[in-house]
């Protein structure tokens, strides 16, 4: 493939993905190494476009192999919608739809490599099981639809402070109450969620990675003190993987190890709960922080935040994490091969 061609969802066509998604592709459109190619109703990307106050063409393709036009941009019609729209910012099950329909089509041009990825814009998870979808969200639906198991999220966060060094941060659990999220973790868990880090970390380039694990209680617990989750399961999980030969430090106090992974001590931080690592990275640079899918076997980057019903349609959504994960799209394009090669069956 000479050009890098790029599937992007419009995540819920109700919600801020047709908006970002559209600013996103004009703002790169004339690229010469890399194409963007929306999927959905190209109707939905109309009315995204216009609400950003964007003139621009929709052209409708039904390939993924075109020829990039100038003043226009690129959708693939999924055929959901139609002209008829739902309205801006409330919860629809035909949005919701369309939103699976794109992820469906998007991923199945990534596994027949009609595409080097996908970019994925943000879907409602309430219009989805709307819908008929039983998915918590996009991660468990592209581990069902490439028929894998053990997908996790990763973030990637660029501090361009500290030479762009990216520090990725992972997840024990992730879409579960905190109660259950302390529940389930234990040294098997921990030890499983380090291995995969380690993987990820070298599917994407890092050789040797330098990975830190989070506590979870007040200074690593105080010896006890305050908690015992870092003697009983982290440090044993820790020491487990120092035995293999893996470079795992821990447990990290987690009010630093963010800071420290962020100015180059680590290449990742094993967090253990949804917020523990969304907080310091989203609050470091919400623009700049964006999610990839590990353990599939295709290419996935995405915003990391929400559909934004409460400003959809009004052109004020900031397009800037869409515009990254875009972005890191492009820079990943070339581990496909390992991504493949790593996860594929
Ligand atoms: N990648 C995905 O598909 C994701 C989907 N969601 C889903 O989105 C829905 C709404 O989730 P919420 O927790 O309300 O989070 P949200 O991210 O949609 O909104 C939280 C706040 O941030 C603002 N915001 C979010 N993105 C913005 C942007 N690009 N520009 C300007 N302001 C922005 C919103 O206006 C709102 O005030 C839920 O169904 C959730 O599950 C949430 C996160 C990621
Ligand atoms: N908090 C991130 C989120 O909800 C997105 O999850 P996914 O749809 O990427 O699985």
């Amino acid at each position: 493939m000479s050009r890098h061609v790029l599937a992007l969802t419009l995540g819920d066509p109700v919600g801020i993905g047709p908006e970002i998604t559209a600013k996103t592709l004009v703002e790169q459109a004339g690229a010469t190494e890399h194409h963007g190619v929306a999927v959905g109703d190209p109707a939905a990307l109309r009315r995204g476009a216009q609400a950003m106050g964007l003139d621009i063409e929709v052209r409708v393709v039904d390939s993924f192999d075109v020829e990039p036009a100038e003043g226009v941009i690129d959708c693939y019609d999924t055929g959901v919608l139609g002209e008829d729209l739902p309205e801006w910012g409330v919860v629809d099950k035909r949005a919701g739809l369309a939103a699976v329909k794109s992820i469906e089509v998007a991923t199945q041009a990534a596994m027949d490599r009609k595409v080097a990825g996908i970019v994925t814009g943000p879907i409602n998870k309430e219009a989805i099981w709307a819908a008929g979808s039983e998915h918590l969200g996009h991660t468990e639906m592209l581990g069902a639809l490439t028929g894998v198991t053990k997908q996790d999220t990763m973030f990637v966060v660029r501090n361009d402070a500290a030479d762009g060094h990216h520090l990725r941060i992972f997840f024990t659990t992730r879409h579960v109450s905190l109660r259950k999220a302390l529940d389930q973790i234990n040294k098997e868990l921990v030890g499983e969620s380090i291995h995969k880090a380690h993987t990820a970390l070298q599917v994407f380039g890092v050789e040797r990675p330098r990975l830190a694990v989070a506590a979870i209680n007040p200074h690593g617990g105080e010896n006890g003190a305050f908690g015992d989750d870092e003697i009983v399961h982290l440090a044993p999980a820790v020491e487990a993987a120092q035995a293999e030969g893996l470079d795992v430090s821990g447990p990290v106090p987690a009010d630093s190890v963010f800071h420290q992974g962020l100015v180059g001590r680590y290449d990742g931080v094993l967090s253990h709960f949804h917020d523990q690592g969304h907080i310091p990275a989203k609050t470091f640079d919400f623009d700049g922080t964006i999610s990839v899918t590990v353990g599939l076997p295709i290419l996935r980057t995405s915003v990391d935040h929400g559909t934004a019903f409460d400003i959809a349609g009004s052109g004020k959504a900031g397009h800037g994490t869409m515009l990254s994960a875009y972005l890191a799209a492009v820079d990943y394009a070339p581990y496909v091969d390992n991504i493949r090669a790593t996860y594929g069956s």
